[in-house]
């Protein structure tokens, strides 16, 4: 079916995909940047990654260099429909002078504004409170030794800081999330005394008031990692109540619940409590796998709560994954096009109509509809907005991604 006969089908529900077309050019998807290599970062690259996180796999051609990492980004935003955002990490300060985290300052990352400003791209920032030696057993923020723990501290602040200037510079808000991997591999007896250090910790972090128009603060909490299988600091309940509390963002991460608990049910109570969501788009496989984002049910179910309540201008919709055992690029090109893509699904359900349906009780009208419209041809629609927006229509990207690997890649 072409776009034409696939608009006058969504017409005939009064879906104007124009408009659609129109609003989901301006959704922004921030780009994490530690897909590109395998989240090792420039400050400390010989050490290794902790803070019970793992890649796995060894698919050649990973970035060395920030500079070969911005050519990289370049590559998968080229294969990416719309202006978009890309997620720093502490650890990929671009510079020559050896910098203690607690120490880090915005001219450690000026070349990524000046490329961030040439692209037209935003930009988001991440302490990185793991693969330190001050980390290295388990704790950071919630340390019971005062010295570690403030030094975790001032790398937040520190952090803050550097988002800030990315938000004033690039004329849009900078999302700084604090994700810390404190825990304890087994049961705990006092599971609060860490908990309220942690509170102390982020306190103290977020005492400076930041202009929100560039820096905005979200926290995000986990169920376990390798590790702390038993007890995390930063669990959901502390984070949920931390952020309600001090109006912050919440970060919801897709992997970091129980298997069977989905982020999509969250978002409607979230968004009611707090002043907006920082999602990390991840998809966990029997644990927090961080495995590519693919079109399954929970992101269609993301997809359609943010369409459904029109959740866009209090979400900041991030992707979260580390997979090294394919093409790093498609790897972003794969997650980040099928997040589009769902949005785009989402927006051509006919919403208004459904919830009428709903409120009438005629749940048989309901589930006929929403299934119906699971075979309804966005394909059509999708492939008209890559070509409309320039970039490559259906997996005609695939071959710039093995040219791009045959050229650049391999040659590293
Ligand atoms: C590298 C990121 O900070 C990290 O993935 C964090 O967001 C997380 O999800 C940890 O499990
Ligand atoms: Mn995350």
């Amino acid at each position: 079916m072409n776009f034409d006969e696939a608009k006058k089908l969504y017409e005939k529900h009064g879906i104007n995909v124009d408009e659609v077309l129109e609003s989901l050019s301006k959704v922004k998807i921030s780009l994490h940047c530690w897909q590109g290599d395998d989240v090792r970062g420039f400050l400390n690259r010989d050490q290794e990654l902790t803070g019970g996180i793992s890649v796995t796999g060894n698919y050649p051609g990973a970035a060395r260099t920030a500079e070969e990492l911005r050519q990289d980004l370049d590559k998968a935003l080229s294969m990416i429909p719309g202006t978009h955002k890309v997620n720093l990490h502490a650890i990929y300060a671009d510079t020559e002078e050896k910098v203690s985290w607690d120490k880090l300052e915005p001219k450690h990352y000026t070349p990524w504004v000046k490329w961030a400003k040439e692209k037209g791209l935003g930009l988001d920032f991440n302490p990185t409170c793991f693969s330190h030696d001050l980390s290295a057993d388990g704790f950071t923020l919630s340390h019971a030794d005062n010295d570690i723990r403030k030094f975790w501290v001032e790398h937040c602040k520190a952090s803050r800081k550097i988002g800030a200037y990315f938000g004033e510079e690039l004329g849009q808000p900078c999302v700084t999330n604090v994700w810390i991997p404190d825990g304890f591999k087994d049961i705990p007896v006092d599971r609060l005394a860490p908990r309220v250090r942690l509170k102390e910790s982020l306190d103290e972090i977020f005492a400076e008031e930041l202009n929100p128009a560039h820096n905005l603060d979200a926290v995000e909490s986990k169920v376990f990692g390798i590790g702390s299988e038993a007890y995390v600091v930063g669990s959901h309940e502390f984070y949920m109540g931390y952020a309600v509390q001090k109006q912050k963002l919440l970060c919801l991460d897709a992997g970091h619940f129980h298997p069977t608990e989905v982020i999509s049910n969250k978002l409607s109570s979230v968004s009611m409590f707090t002043p907006g969501i920082l999602l990390h788009v991840s998809r966990p496989i029997r644990w927090d796998s961080d495995h590519v984002v693919i079109m399954d049910d929970e992101l269609m179910d993301i997809a359609r709560e943010l369409e459904r309540h029109n959740l866009y201008s209090t979400t900041h919709i991030g992707l979260d994954f580390f997979d090294a055992s394919i093409n790093r690029i498609a790897a972003w090109v794969i997650g980040a096009r099928n997040t589009i893509k769902a949005i785009l699904r989402a927006k051509l359900e006919p919403v208004e109509l459904l919830k009428k349906v709903e409120l009438e009780k005629d749940y048989t009208t309901r589930l006929a509809l929403v299934e119906e419209f699971k075979s309804y041809p966005f394909g059509a629609i999708w492939d008209h907005y890559c070509e409309k927006m320039g970039v490559p229509v259906r997996e005609e990207w695939l071959n710039q991604v093995k040219t791009y690997e045959k050229d650049v890649l391999l040659k590293r």
